[in-house]
């Protein structure tokens, strides 16, 4: 009678599998295992001596589906659970191995992952005739487990190849910086050497993204508001879920009392780390609301570039790690979107204990629209740019420039006045540098402009020395280089093509060869 239930329960079981119906096949399995051990916590009064190893294979199997059910509804920490307990059951379960290899995988624990693999290779040889798959999978692991471990990522033939096909795989990687405390706020993310610029500092996969074309109708607002609320539940559903994430998730800023924070060590955050599953830290969703508002990014800002497929979308995600990544108006890293992953890198050469920072808003912009920027993100910024440019925005003839560039003075003369003023008031090395920085827009037009260049041309700086003094404190940025690529279009690539490759290495990173990088740069391959 028992075992008729039983076979009527797999069955029906096995069809919601098949049939991907993945929450009803969940529940028909737990209604299996509980029949299972039921059945087990009964053997003894069977007369067949072969009953119970059955039943604990049954049970073993009805664990390992349950797990891939699980898996397929990203409820990854129970579906590992699962296939735990089959693995207690038999160790050397096939179908087990492969699913906990794939979900180890999912959650970005390659060498874990990659152990599942060779266990499912060795159980089974022939791998149950999925031996492409294993093998695809091996290969998989020991990629990802290599670029995690030396960030020697390569993303050239995709864009060589106008981003065709899926983007490269990538991976977790975290190179050489730590959390520690920052002078800016709270905590901040640090080098631990000299770094050039270009050079990956981390990468790593979002928690959770959502994207969507924006209507122009109410410049977006509603349809912003409905992706915000999106984004929330993937994010809460999955902190939910997962309790490493929830640990990691807890450790972020909620934008309060950021001086007494923990500092968390960055091993963390390493794919490898111990697994303290046993921790009871509850996901809060008051909490879960603000650390979102404080740490999400949006894709496409100025500080970002968006290769690819989503390049075309309003984007917004949770990255954990680059969360700890502090704002500044001086700042020495930007970040490259590819798929869900975010690579951090230099944007110009960051010496050993230097902080690393990108900016929150446009850094080429004049102090007083920068604070009105800040307001929006609910801080005030203490960068040592703002505190130095505090002092001399109180200057009048600073005031007359901002008025007279509103009121659409010309550009080459406000450049004019500006330089002036910094050699009456002995402004030096960054210094300069930040005012340049804060008038971009203005050196910009002038340089752009021959009427302007005639009148004005000798007196004020060459456009070289203009960018140079900027890139020193702001590092690359897109608007330098095309002042730089424009050049080098006029000449015909006469001009320094180093200078602008090297320019182009801050805004995109150094995971492009040279070709990729002058078809990033639209400079044909000269
Ligand atoms: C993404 S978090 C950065 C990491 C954060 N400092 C921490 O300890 O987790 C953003 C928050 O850091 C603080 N912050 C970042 N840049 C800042 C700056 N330049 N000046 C003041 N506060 C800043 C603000 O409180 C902001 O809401």
């Amino acid at each position: 009678m028992a075992e008729e239930q039983m076979q009527q329960l797999r069955s029906k079981a096995t069809e919601l599998l098949l049939r991907e119906e993945w929450e009803e096949a969940v529940l028909a399995y737990c209604q299996v295992i509980n029949l299972c051990q039921d059945q087990i916590s009964k053997t003894q009064q069977h007369p067949d001596p072969d009953h119970l190893s059955k039943l604990h294979r049954s049970l073993c199997l009805a664990l390992s589906n349950r797990a891939e059910a699980r898996s397929r509804l990203r409820e990854f920490a129970l579906a590992l659970k699962d296939c735990d307990q089959a693995l207690k059951i038999g160790s050397t379960h096939f179908k087990t191995l492969l699913c906990k290899g794939k979900l180890l995988l999912n959650l970005n624990r390659y060498s874990m992952a990659l152990d599942c693999f060779k266990a499912a290779l060795l159980a089974d040889p022939q791998a149950s005739g999925n031996a492409e798959s294993l093998n695809g999978y091996l290969e998989k692991c020991k990629k990802l487990e290599f670029l995690s471990r030396t960030g020697a990522f390569d993303l050239s033939d995709w864009v060589v190849n106008g981003y065709r096909g899926k983007p490269p795989e990538l991976a977790e990687y975290i190179g050489a910086v730590q959390i520690r405390k920052s002078g800016i706020s709270g905590r901040g993310l640090f080098a631990t050497k000299n770094i050039d610029a270009g050079t990956l500092v981390l990468v790593t996969k979002a928690i959770a993204t959502e994207r969507g074309i924006l209507p122009s109708e109410d410049s977006g607002e509603n349809a912003q508001l409905v992706m915000w609320k999106n984004f929330i539940d993937k994010v809460s559903g999955f902190v939910t879920q997962c309790p490493r994430t929830c640990i990691l998730m807890n450790t972020l800023s909620t934008g309060e009392d950021e001086e007494g924070l923990a500092v968390p060590d960055i091993s963390l955050f390493r794919p490898e780390a111990e697994e303290n599953s046993h921790s009871n830290e509850k996901p809060d969703m008051g909490r879960i609301l603000s650390v979102l508002d404080v740490n999400s990014l949006v894709e496409d800002a100025v500080s970002a570039k968006v290769l690819g497929k989503n390049s075309g979308y309003y984007g917004v995600g949770l990255w954990l790690l680059a969360s700890f990544i502090n704002h500044s108006c001086s700042p020495n890293a930007r970040r490259l979107h590819v798929g869900d992953y975010v690579m951090v890198h230099t944007s110009r050469d960051v010496k050993a204990g230097e902080e690393i920072t990108f900016t929150y808003y446009d850094a080429l912009s004049p102090f007083n629209k920068r604070k009105e920027m800040t307001k929006t993100w609910g801080f005030q910024c203490n960068c040592k740019r703002c505190k130095f440019e505090e002092e001399m925005c109180a200057k009048q003839e600073i005031r007359e420039i901002e008025i007279g560039l509103e009121r659409g003075m010309d550009m080459g003369g406000a450049v004019y006045k500006l330089e002036e003023g910094m050699r009456r008031w002995v402004v030096r090395g960054k210094g300069k540098g930040f005012l340049r920085a804060s008038f971009w827009s203005a050196y910009s037009e002038a340089y752009g402009s021959d009427k302007s260049m005639k009148r004005w041309g000798r007196r004020i700086p060459a456009v070289d020395a203009a960018v140079d003094s900027i890139l020193e404190v702001a590092g690359s940025d897109d608007r330098l280089l095309k002042v730089l690529v424009d050049g080098l279009k006029k000449s015909n690539g006469v001009a320094d093509m180093e200078r602008a490759l090297k320019l182009g290495r801050g805004v995109y990173g150094k995971a492009f060869k040279k070709q990729a990088l002058r078809t990033l740069l639209e400079l044909g391959s000269h």
